[in-house]
């Protein structure tokens, strides 16, 4: 396995596994990897030649309050894990390699603006930037995403087919800690107790699973969600919407495929989880 840092040196690794014949899949993470990533990662080496997992803790996707310098990171982890999983290169830069002052930036209408867009009004610019800037540095056939965090792949999904990019976007199931947590690295953040608490998200998500039908009103299924998480002293919710799959608008009812999702703060650390619903 290769680690490169910069954005000619991958490039040239491109070039050539291109001149070769070779198919490219990528999967972008901010590193800390677990093993939602490696459900990716698993996926990606299945289907493609060439793997390529990038390890960027992107600071554009931060709002100015929020975690960039506490995020966790641990490369040497990240790699073994990497190599061990079969990718065949990381690509690991320093924030001068990929920004500079002026910069580009893409982003998205109307669906970056509900959900945690409404929370972190910055983060789907920053999102789509990096990720677009590390489309064109790759150049993979194929790009892998986790359910987990739903919005940011319907985003992403609205800008290959906006933008033209010719990438097709593999969506992956969210992978759950055995009593139901969805795996994140934010996890990490939490204390015994709250580790405890954060259970609430994933009975939230059961609940409304089991209140959700066709034509059912979408207060219904979020009202008993919510109390859910309200019960328990340690959380504060962010948000618990439904909305429609595929343009990320809230629904009344369910009429089309939904998308349920929530963020809910336990303590100070901010998880998100989600469940879709097709009709
Ligand atoms: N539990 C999971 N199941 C499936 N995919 C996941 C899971 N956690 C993260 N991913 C996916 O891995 C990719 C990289 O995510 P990222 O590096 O932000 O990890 P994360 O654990 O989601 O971190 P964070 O704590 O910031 O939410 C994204 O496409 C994300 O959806
Ligand atoms: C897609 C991504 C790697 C862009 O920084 C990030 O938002 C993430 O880890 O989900
Ligand atoms: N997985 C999304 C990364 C973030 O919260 O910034």
């Amino acid at each position: 396995m290769q680690v490169t840092t910069t954005v000619e040196e991958t490039r040239k690794l491109v070039k050539n596994w291109k001149k070769e014949g070779k198919t490219i899949g990528l999967v972008p993470t901010m590193g800390f990897l677990h093993e939602g990533h490696a459900s990716l990662i698993r996926r990606c080496r299945e289907e493609n030649d060439i793997v390529v997992v990038s390890d960027f803790v992107n600071p554009t996707q931060f709002g100015p309050t929020e975690d960039l310098e506490a995020y966790p990171r641990d490369f040497k982890r990240d790699s073994e894990l990497c190599e061990s999983l079969g990718a065949d290169l990381i690509f690991h830069p320093e924030p001068k390699e990929m920004y500079h002052d002026p910069h580009a930036y893409v982003s998205i209408d109307t669906l970056s603006d509900t959900l945690c867009g409404k929370t972190r009004p910055i983060h789907f610019k920053g999102v789509c930037t990096v990720v677009s800037k590390l489309f064109n540095i790759v150049a993979p056939d194929r790009a892998y995403f986790g359910q987990k965090d739903a919005q940011q792949l319907a985003i992403i999904r609205k800008m290959v087919q906006d933008l033209n990019f010719d990438i097709q976007i593999v969506g992956c199931p969210i992978i759950r800690e055995e009593d139901g947590l969805a795996k994140s690295s934010r996890n990490t953040y939490l204390s015994a107790e709250e580790r405890k608490a954060a259970l609430c998200l994933s009975r939230a998500v059961k609940t409304g699973q089991e209140a959700i039908c066709k034509g059912i009103k979408a207060e219904e299924v979020l009202s008993k969600m919510r109390a859910v998480i309200e019960a328990e002293p340690l959380a504060k919710i962010d948000y618990v919407s439904m909305v429609d799959a595929l343009d990320m608008q809230p629904v009344e009812s369910v009429e089309k495929d939904v998308l349920v999702a929530m963020a809910v703060y336990i303590g100070k650390t901010r998880l998100i989880d989600n469940f879709s619903y097709e009709v």
